[in-house]
């Protein structure tokens, strides 16, 4: 916790801005004894004393010390703020997380709940539910103003923890039997963790505005000195009037200093917990510009080209390095497949490449030219203007994109409209045109998302991705919720359409077997790497590397009797640690101690275009066992 906030602190100036005003607060209220001999409410004084000597800002007409009463006022105004901050951000939590956990009616139940209080009016609830609390002092306030203000962060937790629960760690960990406590607590809610700090202190901000609005309007208990009950005061007793000005900005100032503190704080959080804001871009820039330089010397070709991309997640335990340090080139017109078993970095690659990956994704190194545009370094603008009309990605649940509430034909236009196509009659040409590449009726265009099959949805998927004319479009597994034969039929029409148009197209899946058919070009992933890549045939009929070997006999062979599908035995590597060796070390049959568990293998090119990355192959190791052999 103590490292975290540490980390905070450095690598957010807005943070340890905030972070040093609202320590200053603090000292200024825990100091209160010391920094005044006088009771807050003391009735000891002359009347309307001046600012000055022992005063340093006068008195009230009652002959109360104002300072006194700000330091002192300090206290309770932060009491308030933290205690109704925890109250209503540990409600939000608790009823955010097991909405998500438990899903099905306790979900709906605390949706409808969190919403029921959002929608009602704020102030108006805080008056009416403080009118049933008076009498309690500070702490009905404090009630107040916690039950008022938990719904916003219980929307934005449940928001989270929904996404989180369908995470593939959240499931395994319920599937080995894990206690439901041990799960929220465990598993989801470190990943939480940035995003509940920020609810948080935007509670406690929302807590301190509200107390100051309360007292100001005489709700609550006046007698308590706090910030907003001297406003209240310097009010009711015609400060202004009399020319005390500064009985009014003091406690004012104070309380703006207090919501600039939590607002300065609340801000880091979110740069630092969201990485999309300062990593995906900046971070993106600092860390690739030392490479930049060796990049471009070593010059660009194809129509995509990859040159050591290394992304990953940033996650409470660390970084996750899902994709280390891949260079990959797509010619232009090519199909090239990309292969590997789930887990092995297959999609962050896609996304990483096509800048799509959102936070907590990050790209750490590397660079990303599309005909020597560098996309990785474009501004969010140029990038705009690139993204679907340059290239396109279609995924798994593409189909998702589409509006439940808009035909098809208006979301369709659509992606059309959004790049300049405003003419109509173009508008309808270029959408029945598209409708027939991809096997789609005209009529499917009038029709309403969910008057199609899932096929057909994705198969407007596509015709969004190709509506402009991309000259690469990448598709992670577009077909893989699909049955076989429609899955088949879409390959084979976006194939045609491929030969068609002329476009590149990454493929990428892990059905081997359906590359192997259509691919110009495998390149074989493992544990965030390339381990080898070459022609589809190349690879089908001389796999190099034992994993590609292994990936090969875990489907039949295309014209041969067909045989029983055997897996890969052992797991991958957990991509959050360094893998200095081969990754494929402790699940290769063909594995050599002393070398494979010692170095890593770099990708050498065995044939023309045909590169792997395994000492079996490697030439100084083919060297030495020549020697050894002599
Ligand atoms: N949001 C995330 N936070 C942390 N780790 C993640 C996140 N998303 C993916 N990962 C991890 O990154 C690694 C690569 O995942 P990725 O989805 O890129 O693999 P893949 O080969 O596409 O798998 P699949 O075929 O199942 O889609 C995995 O170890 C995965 O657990």
């Amino acid at each position: 916790m103590s490292g975290g906030l540490t980390r905070l602190l450095r690598r957010s100036p807005r943070a340890a801005a905030g972070g040093g005003l609202l320590l200053a607060l603090v000292l200024l209220a825990l100091l209160a004894p010391v920094l005044t001999p006088f009771s807050p409410t003391a009735q000891t004084f002359g009347p309307w004393l001046q600012p000055g000597g022992v005063h340093p800002l006068g008195t009230t007409p009652l002959g109360q010390d104002l300072w006194a009463q700000l330091v002192y006022g300090a206290r309770l105004t932060l009491l308030i703020g933290f205690t109704a901050g925890l109250v209503a951000t540990a409600i939000g939590t608790a009823l955010g997380l097991s909405a998500a956990y438990f899903g099905g009616r306790t979900n709906e139940a605390i949706n409808v709940l969190t919403n029921v209080f959002l929608v009602l009016p704020g102030l108006p609830l805080l008056i009416i539910t403080s009118a049933f609390l008076r009498g309690g002092g500070v702490w009905s306030v404090i009630v107040v103003i916690s039950l008022t203000g938990w719904a916003w962060g219980a929307r934005v937790l449940r928001a989270q923890a929904l996404t989180l629960r369908h995470q593939d760690f959240v499931n395994a960990a319920i599937a080995s039997g894990e206690r439901p406590a041990r799960v929220i607590f465990a598993e989801m809610l470190p990943n939480l963790a940035g995003l509940i700090a920020a609810s948080f202190f935007s509670t406690a901000l929302y807590a301190v505005l509200s107390e100051a609005g309360l007292a100001f309007l005489g709700i609550g208990d006046v007698s308590q000195v706090t910030w907003g009950t001297m406003l209240y005061w310097a009010q009711a007793k015609g400060a202004l009037l009399q020319g005390a000005w500064w009985w009014v900005a003091a406690p004012g100032l104070g309380i703006a200093l207090l919501g600039t503190a939590f607002a300065l704080v609340n801000f880091g959080i979110d740069e630092v917990t969201n990485p999309r804001v300062i990593h995906s871009v900046k971070a993106t820039r600092v860390l690739r510009s030392g490479r930049r330089a060796q990049l471009a010397a070593s010059g660009a070709q194809g129509l995509m080209d990859i040159r050591h991309l290394s992304a990953g997640y940033l996650t409470p335990q660390g970084p996750v390095r899902a994709v280390r340090d891949v260079s990959l080139q797509v010619a232009p017109g090519e199909f090239l497949g990309l292969a590997g078993e789930s887990g092995c970095g297959k999609s962050t690659l896609a996304f990483a490449a096509t800048r799509l990956l959102d936070a907590p994704g990050v790209v750490f190194d590397g660079e990303v030219r599309l005909k020597g545009l560098d996309l990785l370094d474009l501004e969010p603008d140029a990038l705009r203007e690139v993204r679907w009309k340059r290239y396109s990605l279609v995924f798994q649940a593409s189909m998702n994109i589409l509006n439940p509430v808009l035909r098809v034909r208006e979301q369709v236009y659509d992606a059309m409209q959004a790049h300049g196509v405003h003419d109509r009659a173009r508008l309808e040409a270029r959408a029945r045109e598209l409708f027939a590449l991809v096997g789609l009726r005209e009529a499917d265009l009038g029709a309403f998302p969910h008057q199609l099959s899932g096929g057909m949805k994705q198969r407007v998927a596509i015709a969004m991705a190709l509506a402009l004319e991309p000259e690469l479009v990448v598709m992670d597994e577009p077909t893989t919720a699909l049955d076989v034969v429609v899955q088949r039929q879409i390959l084979q029409e976006i194939d045609a359409v491929r030969r068609r148009l002329g476009i590149s197209i990454v493929f990428i899946t892990h059905d081997l077997s359906l590359l192997v058919e259509m691919s110009d070009r495998i390149a074989i992933m493992y544990a965030g790497e390339v381990v080898e890549e070459a022609p589809a045939r190349v690879l089908y009929a001389a796999p190099h590397h034992p994993y590609t070997r292994r990936l090969m006999s875990a489907f039949p062979a295309l014209d041969g009797p067909v045989e029983r599908r055997e897996g890969i035995p052992g797991r991958p590597p957990s991509l959050a640690q360094d893998l200095p060796y081969c990754p494929f070390f402790d699940r290769c049959p063909s594995r050599m101690p002393g070398t494979c568990d010692v170095d890593k293998p770099a990708r050498v090119e065995v044939a023309p275009a045909h590169s792997v990355a395994c000492f079996l192959h490697s030439p100084a190791v083919k060297k030495e066992e020549a020697h050894a052999a002599d």
